[in-house]
């Protein structure tokens, strides 16, 4: 039978949808219908787990999955003995320590025997054993940002992302003790056959992950504006030059990475690129 990789992803929350966009965009069809919780794909040797996302890691380090997508805040929480393969760029958040608005804050210190509540008893206990600080941490599962104001607790530390949860609830923000984004995460005994597969799909994701961070770009100018205009523009290997019907012009093509993406604008403008086109990449394959 034809061996197939095992890959376990949440089954509804912060993770789900991006996890699912993924794979899709890495054309992988599966069915993944209300209340399925295992499914196969009919076009890559993969079947997929819709688990709870904190207990990915585990599945994956005793080998009933293979690979997984979570958090690296469960990732390192759970400290299981998996591999983490790659950074999949989203559900980014932080964790951070957090204290009620009134409270006036004047450093770490203030934390000292101190009673603080979170989800994230291990990750919170090696941040607070590095700076030196001895606090009491009491793990509760959810609703982290309700304990200060129950009594629960003098201060919390939970995954903020726009801060909102914190506000709505009196709290602030003072610390951030870690960064966190989506994973992938893998056994560390794959045979070597999964490990082909799993090779496979990493080269699609990063063909997904390189395509969104860059995009395709064309313009007209005039010849004499050409090695100027291809000092600015990076290109795969380098630019694209062709003529243009019209005497004495050419259109230029090249990719550009989203972050340099407006300095590279101006700076085309400048050296006198005209009628600038600029369009999403479907896949790069470097
Ligand atoms: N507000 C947020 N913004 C961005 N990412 C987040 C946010 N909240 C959580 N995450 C990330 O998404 C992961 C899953 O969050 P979610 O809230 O869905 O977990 P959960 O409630 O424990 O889900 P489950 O029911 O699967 O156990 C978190 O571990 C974290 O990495
Ligand atoms: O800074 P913010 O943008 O407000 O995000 C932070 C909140 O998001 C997450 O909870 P979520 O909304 O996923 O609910 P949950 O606690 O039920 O998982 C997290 O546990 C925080 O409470
Ligand atoms: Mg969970």
């Amino acid at each position: 039978m034809e061996e197939k990789i095992r890959i376990a992803i949440q089954k509804s929350g912060r993770l789900s949808e991006d996890s699912l966009k993924l794979i899709k965009e890495c054309g992988i069809q599966f069915n993944n219908g209300t209340g399925k919780l295992k499914s196969d794909s009919d076009n890559f040797p993969a079947e997929f787990l819709f688990l709870r996302d904190d207990d990915i890691p585990g599945y994956v380090a005793d080998g009933v999955a293979d690979i997984g997508i979570v958090g690296e805040n469960v990732s390192v929480e759970t400290n299981k003995p998996v591999h983490t393969v790659h950074k999949l760029g989203f559900s980014k958040c932080r964790l951070s320590l957090a204290v009620p608005r009134t409270v006036e804050y004047t450093g770490l210190q203030m934390f000292h025997n101190k009673n603080i509540a979170t989800s994230y008893p291990r990750i919170l206990s090696t941040y607070l054993q590095q700076e030196g600080i001895e606090a009491a941490i009491h793990e509760i599962s959810g609703s982290v940002e309700i304990a200060p104001s129950i009594g629960l607790a003098d201060a919390i530390c939970d995954i903020v992302s726009s801060g909102s949860t914190l506000m709505s609830n009196g709290l602030k923000e003072v610390e951030v003790i870690f960064r966190s984004e989506a994973v992938l995460i893998s056994s560390n005994t794959l045979s070597a056959a999964k490990q082909k597969i799993l090779d496979q799909l990493l080269f699609r994701i990063k063909a997904v992950q390189a395509a969104k961070n860059n995009k395709y770009i064309l313009l007209n100018a005039p010849n004499h504006a050409i090695p100027k205009i291809i000092d600015v523009l990076p290109g795969m290997k380098s630019p694209t030059v062709v003529p243009l019907a019209m005497e004495g012009w050419s259109s230029i093509h090249s990719v550009i990475n989203e972050n340099e993406f407006w300095q590279i604008i101006e700076n085309l403008r400048e050296a006198g690129a005209q009628g600038i086109l600029v369009v999403p990449i479907e896949k790069m394959i470097i």
